[in-house]
């Protein structure tokens, strides 16, 4: 008999789309250039399987990411999969799947951890407890002189990156921890101690379950329960045999360890599925958390199988001109199957200011025009965001943000807003109560202040300050005295000097003094460095916080005009409603993605560079610039433009 073979609405396969869709090989996997229509043809292997006649919880989809899962979901949608079918697919991230998995086995109650700074109090608590542990038997490599602060930053680094690479368990066995045994994973003993007392501290809330998990603990907990055989039934009992008949991986480009363990479980336990496998070795942004391209190639080979490879020519995304770029960048061929043709826009410009604006009429005449839909403005980094979201407003032009905060509801611009409307005892700029909360959330946190007060101290210092802080919000006159009483009250004594001096300069009003010394007199990095986490973070908040200044100068009238403007600008904001089609985002939340119009400003000498190195930077901007359908639009200062544009041939070398 015949196989039936499924025929997509929206579009017409390629021969090599039909074979991929239509084979039975049991391993598959498909390395192919971005927008060479992997999702797609992932999705059309669903429907395939559909088509067969299998149940859609016979088939599992896996992704790295929550946007590629909404991808997928788009392309079944394209292609004709009914909304009721695609709704049953069991279609997750990695992450999610062993969550919900977990959760089946263990109940609830693991507290899930959304912010680096929730986990924080537990790794101090984790290095102090490695430190004091009294039958060390190498205590010489225990005596770390930097403080535990200065440590949070690098350990969760070297945590993600032990935990997606499974280092740890896969070698100790039942050896003990040692100095040699670190220096093979590629760490120090003193974070593999440390690393032991924070796992103790998750583990030690209940019998059943961890006490709380972060990124990434889900799919780790699950793939080291697995390794050990612990707690997880085998055979047909095991809670990974779901009776798959297909199992596919997008951005298998991006799979760490613990995710290939669960994938290699799932497809031991499900042996009569079919498995698909699609990624990009171009595409890798998160080494940090351990990806390797190798679970594609020899890791794939060894552990699971030799797999059939089938190939994805050409790019159905976007033309020619683009895929040469993006090829040249990547130093890879690339074709393009001539579905479209892709304009590359060039747009230097001497300063930010002019970058700026030039980039907010561009978003206007994208409104007045109805040929392309979406305009995508990527930034490397969110402070790049700010002289662009002021031009945006100025405008008047309603946009949207992903993957990062507009930049007047960032923490830090909240706390120096906040102070400014304390000097002049002006709260106006604040008329909603959520606002004003936020704002007093944002000093509490960056003044390192406590909730002082005798009626709340039956409470845990969190339920404390939300309840005060609600209270105060709910009058506009309420913010003055919290503020007064409470943040600089009790704020620490490493902060008080600073907000003090910062508070000087905004009374003084004079604009000279103010360019001069705020950010020195306030400190941001050193605020920040108090209390958050990431190295990343604390400097985009000493950026956001520069740009802030700069912002206020461009009104070169006085401080308290700047920041009426500012206000101004949040009021035009809160009335931007809906969905827009402009839309402001981080990189890595456009990944899997495409939109008609894509526009990457900061393209200049070291600022398209990141903690992450050159090669992740370089992934980044392939990602980026291959989201774009039909116009791709890069801004850079001629005097000085990034290595990449000149790699990827869009301008002469010197
Ligand atoms: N046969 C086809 N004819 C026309 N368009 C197609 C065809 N196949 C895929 N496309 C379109 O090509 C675009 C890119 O496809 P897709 O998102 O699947 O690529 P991808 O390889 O997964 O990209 P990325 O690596 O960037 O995630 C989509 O707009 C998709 O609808």
């Amino acid at each position: 008999m015949s196989d039936p073979i499924f025929v997509p609405a929206g579009i017409r396969p390629s021969d090599e789309q039909q074979t991929i869709q239509t084979t039975r090989a049991r391993h598959l996997l498909i390395e192919a250039n971005a927008g060479a229509a992997k999702t797609t043809t992932l999705a059309l292997r669903i429907a395939q399987a559909l088509h067969r006649g299998a149940s859609p919880q016979m088939i599992l989809a896996l992704t790295y990411t929550a946007p590629a899962v909404q991808a997928l979901q788009a392309q079944l949608r394209l292609i004709g999969v009914p909304a009721a079918q695609i709704a049953a697919l069991r279609i997750h991230t990695f992450e999610s799947f062993s969550a919900e998995l977990l959760l089946a086995l263990e109940g609830p109650g693991a507290l899930q951890l959304a912010s680096l700074e929730q986990i924080r109090p537990y790794l101090l608590r984790a290095i102090e407890r490695a430190q004091s542990w009294p039958d060390e038997r190498y205590p010489e490599e225990m005596a770390v002189t930097a403080s535990s602060e200065a440590l949070v930053e690098g350990l969760l680094q070297s945590f993600a990156v032990l935990k997606g690479g499974l280092g740890v368990e896969q070698r100790l066995g039942d050896v003990g921890l040692s100095p040699e045994m670190a220096e093979e994973l590629g760490c120090d003993y003193f974070t593999l101690r440390v690393r032991g007392a924070f796992e103790a501290i998750r583990r030690g809330g209940h019998p059943d379950h961890p006490a709380f998990r972060f990124d990434g603990d889900a799919c780790y907990d699950l793939a080291r329960a697995l390794l050990a055989e612990e707690g997880l039934a085998t055979g047909e009992h095991s809670p990974l045999a779901l009776g798959l008949a297909l199992i596919v991986v997008d951005e298998m480009h991006d799979t760490n360890r613990a995710m290939f363990t669960v994938l290699k479980a799932l497809l031991q336990h499900n042996s009569r599925a079919a498995f698909v496998g699609v990624g990009d070795r171009d595409q890798v942004i998160h080494s940090q958390a351990g990806a390797e391209a190798g679970f594609m190639r020899e890791h794939f080979e060894q552990e699971i199988g030799q797999p059939m490879r089938l190939p994805l020519t050409a790019s159905h995304r976007f033309g020619a001109t683009l895929a040469q770029a993006a090829g040249l960048l990547a130093c890879k061929p690339y074709l393009a199957a001539g579905l479209r043709a892709t304009e590359i826009c060039l747009l230097p410009a001497d300063s930010h200011r002019l970058q700026a604006q030039l980039i907010a009429r561009i978003a206007q005449e994208h409104l007045a025009q109805s040929g392309l839909q979406d305009l995508r403005l990527l930034l490397r980094r969110p402070s790049q965001s700010v002289l662009i979201e002021r031009e945006l407003l100025k405008l008047g032009i309603a946009y949207d943000a992903q993957g990062l905060r507009p930049f007047l509801q960032r923490r830090e611009v909240l706390l120096v807003r906040g102070l400014q409307a304390f000097c002049s005892n002006d709260f106006s700029g604040f008329p909603d109560k959520a606002q004003r909360a936020q704002v007093l959330e944002a000093m509490m946190l960056f003044c390192g202040a406590w909730i002082d007060s005798t009626e709340l101290r039956h409470v845990d210092a969190v339920t404390a300050q939300r309840r005060a802080i609600e209270e105060a919000a709910s009058p506009v006159d309420g913010m003055h005295d919290f503020i007064a009483n409470q943040v600089l009250r009790t704020a620490s004594d490493f902060a008080r000097p600073r907000l003090h001096a910062a508070m000087e300069l905004l009374r003084a009003g004079g604009l000279s003094t103010f360019a001069r010394g705020f950010m020195q007199a306030l400190d941001p990095a050193g605020l920040a460095r108090a209390v958050l986490v990431r190295r990343e973070d604390i400097t985009q908040v000493r950026d956001n916080i520069a740009q802030l200044v700069q912002v206020v100068l461009a009104e070169d009238t006085s401080v308290a005009d700047g920041f009426q403007m500012l206000h101004a600008l949040a009021l035009v904001q809160s009335r931007v409603r809906g969905k827009s089609r402009v839309t402001l985002s981080s990189i890595e939340a456009a990944k899997g993605l495409e939109f008609d119009h894509v526009l990457i400003p900061h393209l200049s000498r070291g600022e398209f560079v990141g903690e992450a190195g050159a090669a992740e930077s370089r992934n980044l901007l392939y990602v980026a610039m291959t989201r774009a359908r039909q116009r791709l639009t890069l801004a850079f200062n001629p005097q000085a433009p990034s290595r990449f544009l000149l790699d990827a041939g869009l301008l002469p070398g010197p």
